[in-house]
């Protein structure tokens, strides 16, 4: 059993700077903050911090993860947390073949006197080693499918959760108690590069300044982060209308955090479900955004289309 663990910086590596954390470990190190597993390969894949990552960045990371599945009986990624949901994303939606893929990252710097990463590391290299198939976040003790986690504390060490769709297993002292199955992986290729797809907020008032400064600046798609389960303002609704008739695939979901969006309200959602917008279930706007974008690089004729058969095969929609 050989796992490869790629090391892509994030909280769990870094050390304290005059600057302000920066990361300062790279995957012998945290190999060596678990005792250095048998078996493990150490790859330094990246060294940033994951809000500094570029669609082009998580594109490579994805064909790199992939090389790693060929070659392995497991890959760990280790992650920073702040976008760790999307290259999650990315990774289910790109995923080939029965390889695990698991992410985890820690809430505690490297050199804090009780971090939280080696705990998370061992952890996740346990459940990589039990061999289940698909990409899954190992975090705080509980094992998350990819499609649908979400950072929910911005320093709780229970950092992620998947509202509505549950921890798949609980891995402790005790060790790991398995209570469900992700949904299927592996949709498409990793793409070249990821088009760019914009996200809208909505908030009282808003008007369509946004969204129409999105398609200007040549984004290739855009979400709709909505209002409740679907709904924008009438003069956002009127601008994804002109856009999706224009070819521009929207995509609707909810700012809510938690439940799936449906076209209900005369107006609102119900509007955006006529003109054509794709409702993209429980999937976040930021990971419905990485699904329409390889949606986007992998069927151009029609993305809408690809989007909504993924969508339905990740028990994101009914
Ligand atoms: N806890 C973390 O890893 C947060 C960090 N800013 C990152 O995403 O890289």
């Amino acid at each position: 059993m050989t796992i490869a663990l790629l090391a892509t910086g994030g909280t769990i590596a870094t050390r304290a700077t005059d600057r302000g954390r920066a990361v300062g470990a790279d995957a012998a190190d945290l190999l060596a903050s678990v005792g250095d597993p048998a078996g493990v390969t150490g790859v330094d894949a990246a060294g940033r911090l994951s809000f500094a990552a570029t669609p082009d960045d998580l594109a490579t990371l994805a064909r790199t993860v992939r090389e790693h599945c060929r070659i392995h009986d497991g890959v760990v990624l280790t992650h920073g947390t702040d976008t760790l949901e999307e290259t999650a994303a990315l990774l289910a939606l790109t995923h080939d073949g029965a390889t695990p893929v698991v992410l985890t990252g820690a809430q505690r710097p490297f050199d804090d006197p009780a971090p939280d990463g080696p705990t998370n590391l061992a952890a996740a290299l346990a459940w990589a080693t039990l061999g289940r198939p698909g990409v899954t976040v190992v975090f705080d003790g509980r094992v998350l499918p990819a499609i649908g986690v979400r950072k929910v504390h911005t320093s709780a060490l229970t950092a992620f959760a998947a509202p509505g769709r549950g921890p798949l297993a609980s891995i402790d002292g005790g060790g790991v108690r398995e209570h469900a199955t992700a949904p299927p992986t592996g949709l498409a290729d990793p793409p070249e590069r990821l088009p760019r797809v914009d996200v809208v907020a909505q908030y009282v008032g808003a008007d369509a300044h946004a969204i129409d400064a999105a398609a200007a600046a040549g984004a290739e798609g855009i979400v709709i982060a909505a209002f409740g389960a679907g709904n924008a303002t009438p003069p956002v609704v009127a601008a994804a209308e002109a856009l999706i008739g224009r070819g521009v695939p929207v995509a609707v979901a909810s700012r809510t955090g938690e439940g799936a969006v449906e076209g209900l309200y005369a107006g609102g959602g119900a509007d955006l479900a006529r003109a054509g917008a794709l409702f993209a279930g429980d999937l976040s706007p930021w990971q419905a955004r990485l699904l329409l974008a390889v949606a986007i690089a992998g069927h151009p004729d029609d993305p809408v289309g690809a989007a909504r058969e993924w969508l339905g095969r990740v028990g994101a929609t009914g």
